[in-house]
């Protein structure tokens, strides 16, 4: 498939629906508007899924697990070895995000679409774009054809969940040292200084962060990416990750699947994905605002508003998943509450 067939075939969502929708909750019996932004995502799943009445039965998180060469430049607290750990645990059903996801009923998968390491029970030989990104500060991260791999992988694997019978997916990541690809590809999709785009990520010191924002500032300037296009910013800073979820946006809306995002690093994937196609962008569902400091811009550009504020900034998925419970219970009273009519009293506005 090519770019073009993709933009060619993408639609938004179906605004009959999404009127339809408002209306139901308009004769939902509790004060109009009362649920906030539950009732607008509520809403906007009706018009992704193209019908009013739905449910939220089966939900998966999607874990692009990948290694950045950028590493390297000393970017990150921990090494890269630790990618290949917390991926393994995973496998396992032992990280944070999977206890979380436990709770909300939410089922993992991760995907190794490029991790430096094999690791069992993720590796999949057609996941598998390369074994990590080239370190960008000397060259480009990948290239064309691998960037293009990885973005079909992500629709691909929303493909497969939509076959498997799945409601709604949710974005997640593991990859050290992708706060530093993420932070470098907004800082041109933004047109922002990197010194604002970018922070300390799973933990760096002073000295460690101003050197993130010199690699990054120093990777702008040589492959003159102010003037790039989206593709030639993604081969050049971005990571296999990033691409993967990109592509999940993308297969999110090709399959008429919500797409839940997580923090700062989904978040940039799917601004690559609404740059690539802009219709994307009715397809995906905010969760949290995570703690980078460049994530509420990237919610802003994205024109979407998070759910909650908790100051998390795990990655994994986490985020994302934390929504789930809270995005069920408006689905609840959207679907199940009495009408006005039922309970017999009058339509009120509360202003
Ligand atoms: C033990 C551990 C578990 C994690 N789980 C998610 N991340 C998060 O931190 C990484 C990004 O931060 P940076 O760019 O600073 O490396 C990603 O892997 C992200 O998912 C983790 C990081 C660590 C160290
Ligand atoms: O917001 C995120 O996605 C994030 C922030 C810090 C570390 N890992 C992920």
């Amino acid at each position: 498939m090519t770019l073009e067939e993709l933009q060619e075939e993408i639609q938004p969502a179906d605004q009959d629906v999404v009127r339809l929708s408002k209306e139901r909750w308009m004769k939902v019996g509790k004060p109009l508007f009362s649920l906030g932004k539950l009732e607008q995502q509520i809403t906007r799943i009706a018009g992704i899924k193209r019908i009013a009445c739905y449910e939220i039965k089966k939900k998966a998180l999607v874990v692009m697990c990948a290694d950045n060469g950028v590493v390297a430049e000393g970017v990150t607290q921990t090494g890269q070895e630790v990618t290949a750990i917390v991926a393994e645990n995973f496998s396992r059903h032992e990280t944070s995000t999977c206890l979380m996801a436990e709770v909300a009923g939410v089922d993992i998968y991760p995907v190794d679409i490029g991790m430096i390491t094999d690791v069992k029970n993720v590796t999949r030989k057609n996941e598998k774009t390369a074994y990590g990104t080239k370190n960008f500060a000397k060259e480009p991260a990948m290239t064309r054809e691998q960037l293009w791999q990885a973005i079909e992988t992500g629709i691909r694997i929303a493909g497969e969940k939509k076959q498997e019978g799945y409601d709604i997916l949710l974005t997640g990541e593991m990859g050290i040292g992708n706060t530093t690809t993420s932070s470098a590809v907004a800082s041109v999709l933004l047109n922002r200084d990197p010194a604002v785009m970018t922070g300390k990520g799973a933990g760096l010191d002073d000295e460690g962060l101003k050197r993130k924002i010199h690699v990054i500032e120093d990777a702008i300037g040589r492959y003159n990416l102010r003037q790039a296009d989206v593709l030639t910013v993604m081969a050049s800073v971005g990571g296999y990750d990033i691409a993967g979820l990109c592509g999940l946006c993308i297969g999110g809306a090709r399959y008429h699947i919500p797409v839940v995002l997580d923090g700062f690093i989904s978040g940039v994937a799917a601004l690559c994905a609404v740059h690539l196609i802009p219709a994307v962008a009715d397809y995906l569902i905010p969760s949290h605002v995570s703690k980078e400091p460049a994530a509420h811009y990237v919610l802003d550009e994205l024109g979407l508003s998070p759910l909650v504020t908790c100051d998390m900034c795990l990655g994994e998925g986490s985020g994302a998943v934390a929504v789930i419970p809270l995005l069920e219970m408006g689905l609840k009273v959207y679907g199940d509450m009495g009408t006005f009519e039922d309970i017999k009293v009058e339509q009120y506005k509360v202003l």
